[in-house]
């Protein structure tokens, strides 16, 4: 499935409308199933409908003429100035002797449910006036919203806060990178022809369809060696300081991830954890003998991390390059000796290595994902709400996870992870997102059960119950298509 930009979306648009498909349609599909959805979600409730004057506005009055026609009260508040399609579809609603009122006198009250028709794909710029006033409204108004396509205002402050979100045709870039303002998110096929929504050039959402074929299998005649091991390197200790936990956490996470065997170089004195390790206690940064088909390094290295990541480079293997080890001169050594890596900076790291900001990374992460695939040649996880996968001129953004993860040890977790998909024989661009699918997924299942105030330790045991979800075929994308 691919994300699409509004423009994208237009031209898809443009281009069924060449070929003889009645954009009206699109639009009547639309309604219809945006009042589906409302029946399925508020029954009978009565609503109250917003349209602005444009497509997002029209695809509203159908919907109202849907809900009328099925026994919903129904009171609309639309904008003036409809034309094309738009005003088809006001024209068939007033048939109906509903009576329109303007925009300007909307008003609702306990118990009615607010439609948000007003603006979709076709927002140029930040809401102000009349329309900044009443999105604030709308929020501050406790009753249940559903948005038509985007919540009123997006990708641009001020935005509708929806209950339920109801994307038309595909999935746009705002509901991946701003998924709180839509609540609940449907999707629904509006009739285009599906080979329009077949851009190969569009960035990937990462669906449990795309990321099944590429869980390993493991054979009945599977041993520990045979299903990848893992040499994980990372720890610091310093003057009074120690980083032991990072390490241990990466080893969870690989072992759980389905590793056969995970090797830890640690500093010595770190605590023998987990016990089903090989364990190398070393002095300081070095890369100990050890049969493994990838690495993870760098976890809790502090100053150590460089030394750990070029160490490590020796062994020329596919290598998750995590935390400190994210050094430009690391990055530079790995791509001149070409050995493939998957590197996992958060926001600010990977802003120290595009010298930007962490707020400028996080703006735009699809772009800064591609920036640092393209300057290292490397695959690229930029791990942030939402996480994207970058390589070469590849995107996937990533559906699963939630805020529960927010807490220290889960980067360590999914660094482990990744390299035991990488030991398992993935690419490194298949490995991260199946990594990251499958860690976000844990963190979904166990948010469901416990809420926030999860440890990294939990998240790595979960993995096991991710896998089987979605080899089952029940890993839910928290998306219902209709
Ligand atoms: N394939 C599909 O997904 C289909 C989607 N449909 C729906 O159509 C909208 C997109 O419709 P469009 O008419 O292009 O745009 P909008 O309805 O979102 O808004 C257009 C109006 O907004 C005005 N505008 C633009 N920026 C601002 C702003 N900053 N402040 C105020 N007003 C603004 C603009 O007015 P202008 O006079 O400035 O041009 C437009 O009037 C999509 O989201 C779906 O909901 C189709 O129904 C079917 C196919
Ligand atoms: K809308």
């Amino acid at each position: 499935m691919r994300l699409f930009t509004p423009e994208a979306m237009r031209e898809a648009d443009r281009k069924a409308a060449e070929m003889g498909y009645p954009s009206l349609l699109l639009m009547e599909w639309a309604g219809m199933k945006a009042a589906r959805v409302y029946r399925e979600l508020f029954g009978h409730r009565p609503a109250v409908v917003l349209a602005g004057k444009g497509n997002n506005g029209g695809d509203g009055l159908v919907l109202a003429r849907h809900l009328l026609l099925e026994g919903v009260a129904v009171r609309v508040y639309a904008a003036e100035g409809q034309e094309g399609d738009a005003l088809l579809a006001r024209g068939a609603l007033e048939a109906h002797g509903l009576d329109l009122r303007p925009l300007e006198e909307a008003a609702w009250g306990p118990g009615e449910v607010l439609v948000d028709a007003l603006f979709g794909t076709g927002l140029r710029g930040p809401l102000e006036g009349l329309y900044a006033g009443l999105v604030d409204r709308v929020n501050a108004s406790g009753l249940p919203v559903l948005s038509l396509d985007l919540p009123s205002g997006l990708p641009f402050s001020p935005h509708v806060r929806a209950t339920a979100t109801v994307a038309f045709a595909a999935l746009k870039t705002p509901h991946l990178l701003v998924r709180e303002a839509c609540g609940r998110l449907f999707l629904a096929e509006i009739g285009l022809p599906r080979h329009l929504l077949e851009r190969e050039d569009l960035p990937e959402v990462a669906t449990p369809e795309a990321l099944l074929p590429l869980l390993p299998r493991r054979p009945l005649t599977a041993h520990k060696g045979s299903v990848g091991r893992v040499g994980v390197l990372g720890g610091f200790r310093g003057e009074g300081l120690r980083y032991a936990g990072a390490p241990v956490l990466a080893a969870l996470g690989a072992y759980r991830m389905g590793a056969g065997l995970v090797h830890l170089a640690v500093p010595e004195g770190t605590p023998l954890e987990p016990l089903e390790a090989v364990f190398h206690p070393v002095p300081g940064p070095t890369l100990p003998a050890m049969r493994v088909e990838a690495l993870a390094v760098g976890m809790g290295g502090g100053p150590w991390g460089r030394e750990w990541a070029l160490k490590a480079l020796e062994a020329q293997l596919p290598t998750v390059l995590d935390a400190d080890a994210l050094h430009p001169e690391v990055l530079e050594a790995y791509r001149r000796a070409g050995v493939r890596a998957v590197l996992t900076p958060h926001a600010g790291e990977a802003g120290r290595l595009l010298g930007k900001s962490p707020e400028e990374i996080a703006q735009d992460p699809l772009a800064s994902a591609r920036a640092l695939a393209e300057a290292t040649g490397q695959a690229v996880v930029l791990k942030g709400n939402p996480t994207v996968v970058a390589e070469g001129g590849r995107l996937s953004v990533n559906p699963t996870g939630n805020p529960a993860l927010a807490t220290g040890g889960t980067g360590d977790v999914l660094a482990g992870a990744i390299a035991a998909l990488l030991a398992a024989g993935l690419a490194p661009f298949e490995a991260a997102r199946l990594g990251v699918y499958l860690h976000g997924l844990a963190g979904d299942l166990l948010a469901e059960e416990k809420g926030v105030g999860l440890l990294a330790r939990e998240v790595a045991e979960a993995l096991p119950r991710a896998r089987e979800a979605l080899a089952r075929n029940q890993a839910p994308l928290s998306l219902t298509r209709m």
